[in-house]
């Protein structure tokens, strides 16, 4: 039997700089090929370091204390770091936040997105000039011969935004970890690059991993959804499921605060305190079981 694309079993972390502070706590999900799951959390929720265990880049700081990482049944985290970096940027890719500090603003558009199909897929000459063109184009962008001699500067956050999402899916990869790609914009061109990254996923078929804070958006572009709280998978399942028939008194409490693409003006309502004390005792109650 194929094993899910990724596979996730039981992961747990600290934090050395906090004094061993759990980061992760017994997380499990599993993504097959070509699905889209939200990764869905507050600030601190764990969702950043899951995102950065798939792509092998966990800082020193974090350590891993249990459980399984999987992709294509292989464990990432006792992989050779050649093997790890080889699978980076070539059957595993980012789409950054932060488009503005992603890109370097010394170097032309071009010299960024032909340096990974350069490295990855062996491209030289008229031929990588020919497939940045054709890149630029599937992401939309106008006079893309014009686009690929400017700098970062010279173009928009959203212009920006759609160069990284062409640079991620350019190697064809497998998985597209997408860290809260449209947090940096504002709310129309959000718009425009969730609709972007949705058709260029059902394209090429590629899963994707969506890190983000807000519920709205995975009801517009994920299949899935996993939320966190505190590094504990709180809720997990279909997003219909979960944004329709919300089990835990968190997630409904989420959906309430919206803000909510399908429902615009509707929620805003704080996550009561209560919910808070809840889920503070649920986490004590974790940490309970797991002491020896
Ligand atoms: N480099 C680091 N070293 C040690 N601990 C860290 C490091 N980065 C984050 N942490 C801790 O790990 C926990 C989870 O952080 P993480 O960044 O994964 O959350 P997040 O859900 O992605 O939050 P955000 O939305 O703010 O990015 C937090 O308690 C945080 O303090």
């Amino acid at each position: 039997m194929t094993p899910p694309l990724v596979s996730i079993e039981a992961l747990s972390a600290s934090s050395v700089r906090e004094g061993g502070t759990p980061v992760l706590r017994d997380v499990s999900l599993t993504l097959e090929r070509g699905e889209v799951r939200g990764l869905v959390g507050e600030s601190g929720a764990g969702k950043s370091t899951i995102a950065k265990a798939l792509l092998g880049i966990l800082p020193e700081t974090i350590r891993i204390t249990g459980g399984w990482l999987r992709f294509e049944g292989r464990d990432l985290l006792t992989m050779p770091s050649g093997e790890l970096r080889a699978m980076r940027g070539r059957d595993i890719t980012l789409i950054p936040q932060d488009p503005q500090t992603a890109l370097n603003p010394a170097r032309t558009i071009e010299a960024q997105l032909t340096d990974g199909l350069r490295m990855k897929l062996g491209l030289r000459g008229t031929a990588l000039h020919a497939r940045a063109i054709e890149l630029l184009e599937e992401v939309q962008i106008r006079e893309p011969d014009r686009v690929l001699r400017s700098y970062p500067h010279q173009l928009s956050g959203g212009m920006r935004q759609r160069i990284l999402i062409a640079a991620a899916f350019a190697p064809g990869p497998k998985l597209v970890v997408a860290d809260e790609p449209t947090t940096a914009l504002d709310v129309t061109v959000q718009k425009e690059i969730l609709r972007l990254m949705r058709r260029m996923q059902e394209r090429h078929g590629t899963a994707v991993i969506f890190v983000t804070h807000d519920l709205g958006v995975v009801a517009k572009v994920c299949d899935s959804v996993t939320l966190l709280y505190a590094g504990k998978v709180i809720e997990a399942g279909t997003t219909a499921d979960v944004i329709e028939r919300p089990q835990h008194a968190y997630t409904k409490a989420l959906i309430a605060a919206g803000p909510r693409y399908d429902r615009p003006g509707q929620g805003l309502e704080p996550v009561p305190e209560a919910i808070f004390r809840q889920l503070r005792a649920e986490l004590a109650g974790t940490a309970a079981k797991g002491a020896p």
